[in-house]
Order: C-alpha cells, then sequence, then structure tokens
C-alpha cells in the first residue's frame, strides 16, 4: 500500500543528556505510516526520554527530531494535534467526572466539547464503562482509569499515538479488546509507538521491534528478522541475550537468601 511509504516521524543522531549522564546516545530512526512500533529495553535505557522529546515534553537534546515531515522547534505545538499519548503514569484529574475529563481533554485538542462528549460517551460505553460517565475518576479501579487515558488518547482521532505501558490494570479481555484497536488503528493507517515490558504482547502486535540499551539501538526488524539473527526462541529469551543477562536464576538466589536471613 502506497501509505507505507509515507515517514511519520524520523530522527537523526539524537542525543540527550541529564547532567552529565549520557541517556540518548545518537538514536537513527525512520516510522513510516501505518507501522506498530514495539520499542523496549531495560530499565532506564531511553524509552521514555525518548517519547518525551517527540512529545516536546523535554528539551535540549543534539540531533534532529521531524515529525510528519517537520523539524521539530521548541514552542511548536501544532503538531501535537495528530498525537495521542498515554503516559506510563498516569495523572487523571481525579475530582473531575469521567465526561468531564474527557470533554476537558477533546478542547485541548481542538474539539468542539458537545462532539467530544458524545464521542466519549460512545467510546466509554465500547470500552465497557457505560454506568459510570458521571462517576468521579478517583472512584475507579486503575483498569477503569486506563481506559479513560486510553480513550482519552484517541477521542481525537490521532495519525500517530504513543504508547508507554497502556496495558497496566487491564484486564485479560479487555487487553485482547485493545490489542485487536491497536491492529484495526494501524490497518487503517495509524501509525503506533508502543513502548513496554510485557514481551509476549510486544512480540504479537509489533510490526517491527526496536531494542534500546544503555540509550542505543541493539537490535531493528520485525519479530521474525530479529528471530533469524539471534539463537533464541521468544522476544524475552532474545532481548536478554541482547542485554546481556543470562544471570536471573543466580539474582533470584541471591534476593531469595537475603529475604530469609533473620
Ligand atoms: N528528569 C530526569 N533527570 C535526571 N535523570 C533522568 C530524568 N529522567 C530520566 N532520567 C534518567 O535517564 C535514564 C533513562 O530514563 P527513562 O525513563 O528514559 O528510561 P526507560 O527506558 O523509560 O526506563 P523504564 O523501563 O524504567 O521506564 C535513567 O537512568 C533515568 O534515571
Amino acid at each position: 500500500m502506497l501509505h507505507n511509504e509515507e515517514v511519520v516521524l524520523a530522527l537523526r543522531d539524537l542525543r540527550k543528556n541529564y547532567g552529565a549522564k549520557p541517556v540518548l546516545q545518537g538514536i537513527d530512526l525512520t516510522v513510516t505510516r501505518g507501522q506498530i512500533i514495539g520499542y523496549i529495553g531495560p530499565n532506564g535505557a531511553g524509552k521514555s526520554t525518548t517519547i518525551k522529546l517527540l512529545l516536546g515534553l523535554e528539551e535540549n537534546y543534539q540531533g534532529e527530531i521531524q515529525i510528519f515531515g517537520q523539524t521539530l522547534k521548541s514552542g511548536d505545538y501544532e503538531y501535537k494535534r495528530k498525537i495521542g499519548y498515554v503516559p506510563e503514569i498516569a495523572e487523571l484529574y481525579d475530582n473531575l467526572t469521567a465526561i468531564e475529563y474527557l470533554t476537558f481533554t477533546g478542547e485541548l485538542y481542538g474539539m468542539d466539547p458537545e462532539k467530544a462528549e458524545i464521542k466519549a460517551k460512545k467510546l466509554m460505553r465500547a470500552f465497557g464503562l457505560d454506568n459510570v460517565f458521571y462517576s468521579r475518576i478517583s472512584s475507579f479501579s486503575k483498569g477503569m482509569k486506563q481506559k479513560v487515558m486510553i480513550i482519552s488518547s484517541l477521542l481525537h482521532d490521532p495519525e500517530l499515538l504513543f504508547l508507554d505501558e497502556p496495558l497496566s490494570g487491564l484486564d485479560a479481555n479487555s487487553v485482547m479488546i485493545f490489542k485487536e484497536i491497536l491492529s484495526q488503528l494501524a490497518a487503517s493507517g495509524k501509525t503506533i509507538f508502543y513502548s513496554s515490558h510485557i514481551m509476549d504482547v510486544v512480540e504479537k502486535i509489533s510490526s517491527r521491534i526496536i531494542l534500546l540499551n544503555g540509550g542505543k539501538i541493539v537490535a531493528d526488524g520485525s519479530f521474525e528478522q530479529l528471530k533469524e539473527q539471534s539463537a533464541e526462541g521468544s522476544l524475552e529469551q532474545i532481548f536478554n541475550q541482547l542485554t546481556g543477562f543470562d544471570e536471573f536464576r543466580d539474582l533470584a538466589g541471591e534476593f531469595v537468601s537475603i529475604v530469609r536471613e533473620v
């Protein structure tokens, strides 16, 4: 399909330091329309930092970021109307009702409030939240809050979606629905940047997997391509091999023996 060739995101030698500490050490990446990128790596690898730079939430970087063909400049907000984001840690306005919150975020993305409310209700209904339109978010379970976050990221029909550990708290049925939503969105030409530690889900949904380690890309390809390059079978095993991690039993044993000390 033609739309697969359209470049949505391009990073050129992206570097970011926090103080003296290099966190991103030269990321080169071109993402085309309709791809689901599984962006994975150990804790502290730089995944959230990358996403924050792309969203303009962090500045002072070296290199170049292009989104929708435009080089990102500070103070540039227009491109954000075409972006949806589910952050790793949800900071919802707990005192608002779900509908108040969703209408408010819809308005921030430039939607008419009435249209935002009607659409939010439809999406809540479709996600099993029909009875809590007017309940305060503070009364919601973790999974219900996560569903509200997912709806708020999609309400304005974004072209590019950033998901940072989006499944947290979702039950097994909701995970199945959400995985299907992602593949249908990608099939309709949306681009998805998916960061998670749940390897079996990443393995199944991603059209391309990018493994970051110590601020550098150490693997880039479809799951089948990564499997060909590796002696290992599952993405979890490939991850452990490429990040040089083979001592989980020893570490667990040490941990348990310390726990059992009196
Ligand atoms: N605001 C900050 N100030 C200083 N250091 C930071 C800041 N944000 C992130 N870091 C450091 O940058 C490194 C990368 O962090 P980042 O959150 O991008 O990792 P991650 O790959 O998303 O990890 P995780 O899987 O744990 O979410 C870490 O060493 C972290 O301590």
